[in-house]
């Protein structure tokens, strides 16, 4: 029977990265998604400003809206500091399989809990269920007219902290207009474009940082 296009990246990751290498996962990914089939990873290009942002922040607890294979969680966790956690949600339970087998061939399960639902069920109830008191980052990169309804929602539990860290896929294409607007008129967010290309391609794309000021 056929497989699936995310069933293919964990085959890719299972044959060509070393278990508990986070970065040859990711290597695995980027290599396969470049010569094989094209996947919605943020990829390698967008992937070092990712990278950037995340040694900048040096984040203690991390939310990602948008795991579907699990790269960018991937990606972000291994650069995380010994009791750091990332919290990715996930909405479709066949991306969430693959997600977590792919998580577990880095070897990062201890870092990440992959929540399955969706982000406007589960944002108001990080703090009860998880014990979440604020997330120095917010890595956005799910249904584009999500993100902003949800970075209100986040804002209103509370989950933000002053000087906590939005960042955006994709704000370009296939964008998230009212999203980009919103985060560069607001006077509680002081924000920046990084401009870049959408993954294995050459079409312009870019991530926007925007940093919560209270
Ligand atoms: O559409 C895109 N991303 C949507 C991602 C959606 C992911 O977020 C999950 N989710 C998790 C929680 C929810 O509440 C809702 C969905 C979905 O189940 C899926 O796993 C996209 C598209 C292109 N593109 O070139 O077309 C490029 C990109 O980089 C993209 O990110
Ligand atoms: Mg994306």
């Amino acid at each position: 029977t056929q497989s699936t296009r995310p069933q293919r990246i964990l085959g890719a990751v299972q044959q060509n990265a070393t278990r508990g290498d986070p970065r040859s996962v990711v290597r695995a990914i980027d290599q396969y998604c470049r010569s094989q089939e094209w996947a919605m990873n943020v990829g390698d290009e967008k992937g070092c400003i990712l990278d950037s942002v995340v040694s900048e922040v040096n984040p203690s607890t991390v939310l990602e809206l948008g795991t579907y294979c699990g790269y960018s969680t991937v990606r972000i966790a291994s650069l995380l500091p010994p009791h750091a956690k990332l919290i990715t949600l996930e909405f479709n339970p066949k991306f969430a399989v693959i997600a977590r087998q792919v998580i577990a061939w880095a070897g990062l399960e201890d870092k990440i809990q992959l929540v399955e639902g969706s982000s406007g069920d589960l944002i108001p109830k990080l703090k009860e269920q998880f014990g979440v008191k604020a997330f120095d980052l917010v890595f956005l990169d799910h249904w584009k007219d999500r993100y902003l309804p949800d970075t209100k929602l986040i804002e209103e539990c509370g989950l933000l902290r002053k000087g906590g860290v939005l960042l955006a896929d994709n704000v370009i294409c296939p964008g998230a207009p009212e999203y980009l607007e919103f985060v560069r008129s607001s006077p509680r967010y002081e924000s920046q474009y990084f401009k870049s290309h959408l993954e294995y391609t050459k079409v312009e794309d870019g991530l926007e940082k925007s940093v919560f000021l209270g």
